[in-house]
């Protein structure tokens, strides 16, 4: 059975907004997906969708290849948009009685709990009430609320915001290693250099439609393979003369080339290459923040 979750054509309105307009997506095994997407854009709706707590007008969530039922969704991993702890109750009681609730025997939950606090360097903290921890602690306590009872699916709604630089590596790491065993991960955030880091693959979600979608380097690469950053000692002049060659960006010794279709680009290197040593001649891929004000934008 292959761990994937496809959602296919997903529709939902709110009265006259539509939310969802035809959404697709699929998160393999041994992925992080990264959902990006201005605020509005339909990110958590599409979560809750997933997670059953909302129903759309049309379109499947399918599982393992099947629809997805209440059983299956007991085996995700959620992490909601409106943080739901009991801020009275101490932090592990809070998540052996998460665990519990999913069916763990009390050796196991207690046991798990008190991995994913160490884990998440709240080892400390276990016997603090909620309320008493700080912001990123409590969102650390969020994420293993998501994880204690082992599941085979994670769905998190920006669970790096908030987070400093050592919280979000941790749960970065802690995100992994589930990955690793084959648990699809799939998360939004606006934190897009952060996103870029962290995921296998990435889709950009706007007006409810997703816009652009596929492995990160592939997104960033995608329609700028013929461009590259040549820089160079010699005069410019002898490859921006080349035919095909055109210089689009750049002065004095670096410079952003266009190559027409058909240019060789190794050609190009060694004309630069005769006419002097080459520093840098590398494809030019663009960052995902880039990436993503282009297709917002459009
Ligand atoms: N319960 C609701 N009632 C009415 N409108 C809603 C409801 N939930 C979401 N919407 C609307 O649906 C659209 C999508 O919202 P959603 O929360 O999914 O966006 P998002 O991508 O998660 O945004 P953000 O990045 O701000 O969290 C928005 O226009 C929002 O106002």
């Amino acid at each position: 059975m292959v761990r994937m979750l496809e959602v296919t054509d997903l529709r939902k309105t709110f009265g006259t907004t539509v939310a969802l307009d035809g959404l697709s997506l699929a998160v393999r095994p041994g992925e992080v997906y990264g959902f990006v997407g201005q605020n509005g854009a339909g990110k958590t709706t599409t979560m809750r969708v997933v997670l059953g707590v909302l129903s759309a007008d049309s379109g499947r969530v399918q599982w393992e290849g099947r629809d997805m039922d209440p059983a299956a969704r007991r085996r995700i991993g959620y992490m909601p948009e409106e943080r739901g702890l009991y801020p009275k109750m101490k932090v592990r009681d809070q998540l052996v009685y998460l665990a519990r609730l999913h069916g763990l025997d009390p050796a196991r939950a207690g046991a798990n709990s008190a991995e994913l606090l160490d884990t998440l360097g709240l080892g400390e903290r276990a016997d603090d009430r909620i309320e008493a921890l700080s912001l990123g602690n409590q969102q650390r306590v969020q994420l293993a609320a998501a994880l204690v009872h082992e599941p085979d699916l994670l769905v998190l709604d920006e669970p790096f915001s908030g987070l400093d630089p050592v919280g979000v590596d941790v749960l970065a790491g802690a995100l992994r290693a589930r990955v690793d065993r084959g648990v699809p991960v799939v998360f939004s955030s606006h934190q897009l250099e952060l996103v870029e880091r962290i995921c296998d693959s990435v889709g950009i979600v706007k007006a409810g439609r997703i816009v652009a979608q596929g492995p990160v380097d592939e997104l960033r690469t995608k329609g700028r393979d013929r461009r590259v950053r040549l820089v160079m000692d010699g005069p410019p002049g002898a490859v921006t003369s080349l035919p095909g060659v055109r210089q689009v960006e750049g002065r004095g010794p670096a410079l952003v080339l266009e190559l027409a279709d058909g240019v060789d680009d190794q050609a190009v290197l060694d004309t630069a290459r005769a006419a002097g040593p080459v520093r840098e001649f590398t494809p030019v891929t663009a960052t995902l923040t880039e990436l993503f004000r282009e297709v917002v934008a459009a």
